[in-house]
């Protein structure tokens, strides 16, 4: 069990809290203002509605205890009915105008939230856990309508009882009123000390429900592993651990909050003996004008108070989950994309142009150099290929070509043009990219390899697969989804897949990435003279571990830890000698003892 250090603490409402409420307020509810104008309108009248009864259980009690006269009692009875009629009718209208105006809030913070995580750099998604983001996406924003469109309303229904109420019961008898005040500064000490305890641990509860949640998804995702190695046990211990942490913090807050609740009784306790041995006092003193039917709604006036008022505690103990959610909400929205549209950016380029890379510096951290000082230029209508051993940064040029990741240092050039002063969409268009991590999605494979067209015609589609060597595929499974990220394909199909969007995409500038390293020889073979024809009069990067395959590229580069080591034609290399041809060799040496 984590415990919260005795010295850590949160200061209630902090000015982040109040530009966090800012925010939600002038994002998600401004424009609702009306509606809620409506129902504050309304719990008004729920409040008047109290104080009417009072006075009318008041009238009605002298007339038992005084006139005796039965049909003025009759009269309070149905006035009375007809009061809580009216405060039934609003107790049904007001929370079906804020479960409405909550629910579009939550609705429209995912459709924000959904568009600027999407927004988003790469590199945010390579530092940030899932489970955080689905959390924020799904459990958090619920919470926070729930709160905003049930908690919030409650609270001012009751806030504006109390307020009635008790304005009433000082106007009948301040001298009695006062002394349950006295207990005032105990409640507000109890409800400082409650919040103050439940801020911090739901934050906590959060983060551990972030990680319980990304917990489940690696396990999920990895189960071919965890099964292979047989790390059940490891995994099962690994979640169990994450879920006894959130219920260890989950029963802190709870118990933290339990705590309101016996403190209010016993207060309110000590406020019905106070009123009834004060109220006693005053009705058989005759120095006070106060008579039974006078103690007797006071008392029931004094109840009608403790419940809301107990109930507005207990909000202001949520109000501090609910900040924590707010703010967890807030931070994501924070996060600033850094590659977006330059001011000014172009979309027209000359795709056919080289691509240059000038004095290209670049790091994933800043104390891991990877790049310092980079300079390579791919012809453009030529086949490039780079090569190098595992690490080298190979990946790494391809994922900086299409601005996954920005330089730090130099620039990258398209035909001249500074590839960062280009409409990111229009430099991304100009890729057809076939990756390492080939993203599969749970549908056809046909619709797969239509994801990165939508509008091509079935023509197109059927011609990619054709080529991409899958179609006798796609006819033997027909529509059947190919499970979660492609799970009931092997390594080599989903690579297909992959090769026929980038048929289907038919970009000028195409980017291999190992494009072929899963297909056997004979297929590849096929493949091979397909990607031929798609690449010729284009300008291609191949990365390639296999050096036979890239033999006949115009021009091929070496890295090595980052520099560039050597380039020119494989058969230059060769003769050179150096590290191209010692891995060359050594992987013919490979091929030939099998
Ligand atoms: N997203 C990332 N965050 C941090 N470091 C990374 C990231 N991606 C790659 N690296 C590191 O950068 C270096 C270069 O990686 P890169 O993937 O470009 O190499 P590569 O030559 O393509 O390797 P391989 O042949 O194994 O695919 C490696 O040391 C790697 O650990």
């Amino acid at each position: 069990m984590t415990h919260a250090p005795k010295t850590k603490r949160a200061p209630l409402y902090t000015e982040r809290d109040r530009e966090n409420l800012r925010w939600l307020w002038t994002r998600y509810l401004r424009q609702k203002a009306p509606w809620l104008l409506l129902v504050l309108g309304m719990i008004l009248v729920q409040g008047l509605v109290y104080q009417q009864f009072l006075s009318m259980t008041e009238s009605g009690l002298r007339v038992i205890f005084d006139s005796g006269s039965v049909g003025d009692l009759v009269m309070v009875c149905i006035v009375v009915f007809v009061l809580f009629a009216v405060r039934g009718l609003m107790s049904y209208l007001v929370p079906r105008i804020t479960v409405w105006v909550s629910n579009d809030a939550v609705f429209q913070m995912r459709r924000d939230l959904i568009a600027h995580m999407m927004a988003l750099d790469l590199a945010y998604f390579e530092r940030t856990k899932s489970g955080e983001i689905i959390q924020r996406l799904v459990t958090q924003t619920q919470a926070l309508g729930v709160f905003v469109g049930q908690g919030v309303a409650n609270a001012v229904r009751d806030a504006v009882t109390v307020i009635i109420v008790s304005g009433y019961l000082i106007w009948k008898n301040p001298i009695l009123f006062s002394t349950a005040v006295v207990v005032l500064p105990f409640i507000i000490w109890i409800m400082n000390f409650v919040s103050d305890r439940v801020k911090i641990t739901q934050g906590e509860a959060e983060t551990a429900m972030g990680e319980y949640m990304n917990g489940i998804e690696e396990t999920v995702h990895g189960m071919r592993t965890v099964k292979i190695a047989s790390q059940e046990g490891v995994e099962t211990h690994r979640l169990m651990k994450g879920t006894s942490a959130i219920r260890d913090l989950m029963n802190r807050v709870q118990i933290t909050q339990a705590l309101v609740m016996p403190s209010i009784d016993l207060s309110s306790a000590f406020v019905y003996v106070l009123v009834i041995g004060g109220g006693g006092y005053m009705v058989l003193s005759p120095d006070f004008d106060m008579d039974g039917a006078g103690i007797i709604t006071f008392l029931l006036g004094m109840v009608m108070v403790f419940d809301p008022a107990r109930l507005l505690a207990m909000f202001f103990g949520s109000l501090q989950s609910n900040m924590v959610l707010l703010d967890r909400i807030r931070r994501l929205h924070d996060v600033v994309p850094s590659i977006t549209d330059k001011e000014g950016a172009v979309a027209e380029f000359d795709t056919g142009g080289d691509i240059v890379l000038e004095d290209v510096h670049f790091a994933y951290s800043a104390d891991q150099p990877l790049f310092h000082g980079l300079d390579m230029t791919f012809r453009g209508g030529q086949v490039s290929a780079i090569v190098g051993s595992t690490g080298s940064g190979k990946t790494t040029i391809l994922s900086l070509l299409t601005r996954l990741y920005d330089t730090q240092g130099g620039r990258i050039t398209i035909g001249g043009q500074p590839i960062d002063q280009l409409t990111v969409s229009a430099l991304r268009g100009a890729y057809s990219v076939v990756a390492q991590d080939i993203v599969i999605f749970n549908n056809s494979i046909w619709e797969n390899i239509r994801y990165v067209r939508p509008e091509a015609s079935d023509e197109e589609v059927w011609q990619s697969a054709e080529d991409a060597e899958i179609a006798d595929l796609i006819r033997a499974r027909g529509a059947a989804p190919v499970g979660p990220k492609g799970a009931q394909l092997s390594g080599g199909q989903k690579q297909r897949i992959a090769i026929a969007r980038a048929f289907l995409t038919n970009a000028p500038i195409l980017l291999l990435d190992e494009a072929t390293s899963a297909l056997d020889q004979a297929t590849e073979a096929r493949i091979k003279s397909a990607l031929d024809r798609l690449t010729r009069g284009k300008t291609t990067i191949v990365v390639a571990h296999r050096l036979s395959s890239i033999a006949d590229a115009d021009r091929i580069f070496v890295l090595e830890s980052g520099q560039l080591v050597e380039e020119g034609r494989h058969a230059d290399l060769l003769r050179q000698n150096r590290l191209y041809a010692q891995l060359y060799q050594a992987q013919k040496q490979g091929y030939d003892k099998k």
